[in-house]
């Protein structure tokens, strides 16, 4: 699969969202974090943003939802036009039936892990997924520092992936720069997202032309 470079717009300026997606042009994905101020303690955005953000620009819109109960309110968000969804395991009640209805809405279904749980109880549950998410901060915030320690998760869930077979993403999240993107890509993950790293650059889009060409080289290895 193919490098993927998702900016993050937590980091963008909420007054001009549309102006900020198109600063990225170039960009794969466009990561919208939803924040309920119950699963994390952050509050950003919901299904309207998401509604509008999608009629603003192209880039298909990659929604990473940090809220409780995303088995009642993730199909909503396939329906305001993302292109992937991504809920918590730690938060969904059913997760197969969940993933299964995200796909057949039309999205990708896509499933995250805090740095706290382990891959290995959702091994089963892989082929039910279009890309698994392993976050490598604390979920809640932007401009945090990135968690190396999740590195061995990141080779164990690779591993995982190739062993069954299987065709899907692996996204990293949190802390993701120049710094640290190459360790990630030789990990195995193939989706980046990146928040401060591209929206506190002077230029957004160089921003996401230089992390494509890291991973890229780094991904080769
Ligand atoms: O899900 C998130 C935080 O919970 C964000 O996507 C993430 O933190 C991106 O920001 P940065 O690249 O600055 O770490
Ligand atoms: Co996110």
């Amino acid at each position: 699969m193919s490098v993927q470079i998702s900016p993050s717009i937590l980091s963008a300026d909420f007054a001009r969202l549309a102006d900020e997606a198109r600063a990225v042009e170039g960009a794969d994905w466009l990561h919208v974090d939803v924040m309920d101020n119950h699963f994390v303690p952050n509050l950003t955005l919901g299904v309207p943003v998401v509604e509008a953000l999608h009629k603003a620009t192209a880039i298909p819109l990659d929604c990473h939802l940090m809220i409780e109960q995303p088995d009642r309110w993730a199909p909503a968000y396939v329906e305001a036009g993302a292109g992937s969804v991504t809920f918590h395991a730690e938060a969904a009640a059913a997760p197969v039936r969940l993933a299964r209805e995200i796909r057949a809405k039309g999205a990708r279904a896509s499933m995250a892990l805090r740095p706290a749980t382990a891959i290995e109880p959702y091994e089963d549950l892989l082929p039910e997924l279009d890309m698994l998410l392993i976050m490598t901060v604390e979920p809640g915030f932007g401009g945090q520092g990135f968690l190396d320690v999740m590195l061995p998760k990141i080779r164990r869930t690779r591993s995982l992936i190739e062993r069954h077979g299987l065709q899907m993403w692996l996204q990293v999240d949190g802390g993701v720069s120049a710094e640290t993107i190459e360790r990630c890509a030789e990990a195995g993950a193939d989706v980046f997202v990146a928040g401060s790293a591209v929206y506190g650059a002077d230029d957004p889009a160089a921003a996401v032309r230089g992390l494509r060409a890291q991973a890229e080289a780094a991904c080769a290895h």
